[in-house]
């Protein structure tokens, strides 16, 4: 048990039961979710409409596998690349949702990835990790073909857990491609699926499609992770927020150490006065310190 003193695991799973922001309302966490859906679709709006910045919509697959390609013409051809995953525990948000980090970064120089894909129960939790991989196939090759030198990946909560494979797929990631990466930034996640999958608030009616059997080839914390030596010039940064769950928390901090252990360059952050939703609504505000974070990453 990642929280041992835990005595409600529905809950410490439930992001929105932990924020103490909205407790004047009569249900915080629903209120939390509208307010989070809003603020980050405005934001979305946001960039085209306000801040003079450009997206070019792609796709990397069928149905849901979609990517927004942001830039302003500030943006030089050989520009950096900065992919974000959302979250959602696999089953919600999508693009819309998931813009607000791309502002500080296009005013800093980045070319913006923000891309979506088919959620559950349309496709298993399984099947949706492939087609991860497909994506991040696709986004190396666009890289090699526009000549990028250096890439950032972001990924929140369930997006961070998608993200994790890119440390163990070397027949997508070659060592050339492993050295591009800069850095690794997981926000909010979770990385062992052993304690959620039977969570009705989770996993409602198995729409992940677990089972004993497959939940520890889809948890990250439980890998083997053999090449870790390509992966020697990226960092890694895995955060949580202060008013996440205990259990939030320690998967997080379990993560990092797991990481180190095998001979990554990876740090664990405890972000003050952040929650599940916060951390990536101020990431529109670029001097917020989750963008100052953020920004330290491309100096350290
Ligand atoms: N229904 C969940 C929402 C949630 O988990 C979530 C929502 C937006 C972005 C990330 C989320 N969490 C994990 O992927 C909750 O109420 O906490």
């Amino acid at each position: 048990m990642y929280n041992p003193r835990c005595k409600d695991l529905d809950r410490d799973y439930f992001p929105s039961y932990h924020t103490t922001r909205f407790q004047d309302q009569p249900e915080p966490n629903l209120a939390i979710l509208e307010h989070f859906v809003r603020v980050t679709k405005q934001h979305e709006r946001d960039l085209t409409e306000k801040q003079g910045i450009t997206v070019d919509h792609m796709r990397y697959g069928g149905g849901r596998q979609l990517v927004d390609m942001f830039y302003s013409d500030r943006t030089s051809n050989h520009a950096p690349l900065f992919v974000f995953v959302h979250g959602g525990y696999w089953q919600e948000m999508d693009i819309s949702t998931s813009c607000s980090i791309v502002g500080p970064l296009v005013r800093r120089g980045y070319r913006v990835v923000v891309m979506d894909y088919n959620l559950c129960p349309e496709v298993t939790l399984e099947r949706l990790m492939s087609q991860f991989t497909d994506f991040l196939n696709w986004i190396f090759d666009y890289a090699e073909m526009t000549n990028v030198q250096e890439m950032t990946f972001a990924g929140h909560s369930a997006g961070a857990h998608l993200l994790a494979q890119i440390l163990i797929r070397p027949n997508v990631i070659s060592p050339q491609r492993s050295k591009m990466v800069w850095a690794l930034v997981f926000l909010c996640g979770v990385y062992d699926l052993r304690e959620l999958w039977n969570l009705e608030s989770v996993n409602p009616k198995n729409i992940l499609g677990l089972n004993e059997r497959n939940v520890e080839s889809v948890s990250p914390m439980l890998w083997e992770y053999t090449d870790v030596s390509v992966w020697n010039s990226t960092k890694i940064y895995v955060v949580a927020a202060e008013h996440d769950s205990i259990t939030f928390i320690e998967q997080s901090r379990h993560f990092s150490e797991v990481l180190r252990k095998k001979g990554y360059k990876a740090s664990f952050t405890l972000f003050k006065n952040y929650d599940h939703f916060d951390i990536i609504e101020e990431t529109a505000i670029d001097e917020s310190d989750v963008c100052r974070f953020l920004r330290n990453i491309q100096i350290e």
